[in-house]
């Protein structure tokens, strides 16, 4: 399991972004936060700030799709260059057609399950995702606590993606910081979201390689 770094934009000064980006340069991913108002009560970024970013960086986006009608939107991140576009699995109302359109469109599909869905629901469609996205907070806001609750589900998804053949990645997104990262990639998490962890250090490029580290010395042992 090779683990990947993904900070998140939503602690970024989304007055620099550009910038930003060109802060974590040993970062695998930017992650960038879409809210809408409605799927969760926070409004960030759209399709515009994507297009913009894709050109800003050369890092690969990963889109985290928290809006009410990933079905409409989730393809046109896509379009926009995302290299990553996780929808929902509360949202969307035809997540099969959608995941299937996100990779015919080159990009990576994911599946974003919130701290209370079960995963064991969603086994059947392992064969038409990427990567799985497991929230650690209830999405909607950067800053907030880790939730220990998560992780008998983390393990469990990753004892079930291990029996689809170990190919999806698994995302861990919430309260991810130096004090809880070892504990995501004990229970089998590859993917990293953190947002506050490394746009509030002092050096983000210094945060993203020593979360990358605590996490490969857990995986080591
Ligand atoms: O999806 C999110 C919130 O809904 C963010 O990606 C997440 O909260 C990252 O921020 P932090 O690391 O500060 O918790
Ligand atoms: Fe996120």
């Amino acid at each position: 399991m090779a683990v990947q770094i993904s900070p998140s934009i939503l602690a970024a000064d989304f007055a620099r972004l550009a910038d930003e980006a060109a802060a974590v340069p040993n970062a695998d991913w930017l992650h960038v936060d879409v809210m809408d108002y409605h799927f969760v009560p926070n409004l960030t970024l759209g399709l515009p700030v994507v297009e913009a970013l894709r050109k800003a960086t050369a890092t690969p986006l990963d889109c985290h799709l928290m809006i009410a009608d990933p079905d409409r939107w989730a393809p046109q991140y896509a379009e926009a260059g995302a290299g990553s576009v996780t929808i929902h699995a509360e949202a969307a109302k035809a997540p099969i057609r959608t995941l299937r359109e996100i990779r015919s469109l080159g990009a990576r599909a994911g599946l974003a399950l919130n701290p209370a869905t079960p995963v064991e629901p969603y086994a059947d469609l392992l064969g038409e995702i990427d990567m799985m996205l497991l929230m650690t907070v209830e999405p909607g806001f950067g800053g907030q606590k880790f939730l220990d609750v998560v992780l008998p589900k983390v393990r469990r998804a990753r004892e079930l993606v291990e029996r689809h053949g170990g190919r999806i990645w698994l995302q861990v997104d919430g309260g991810v910081d130096a004090g809880t990262i070892e504990r995501c990639a004990e229970a089998g998490a590859d993917v990293f979201v953190a947002g506050s962890a490394v746009y509030g250090a002092s050096d983000p490029q210094a945060a993203v390689d020593a979360l990358r580290a605590a996490a490969n010395r857990t995986l080591a042992t």
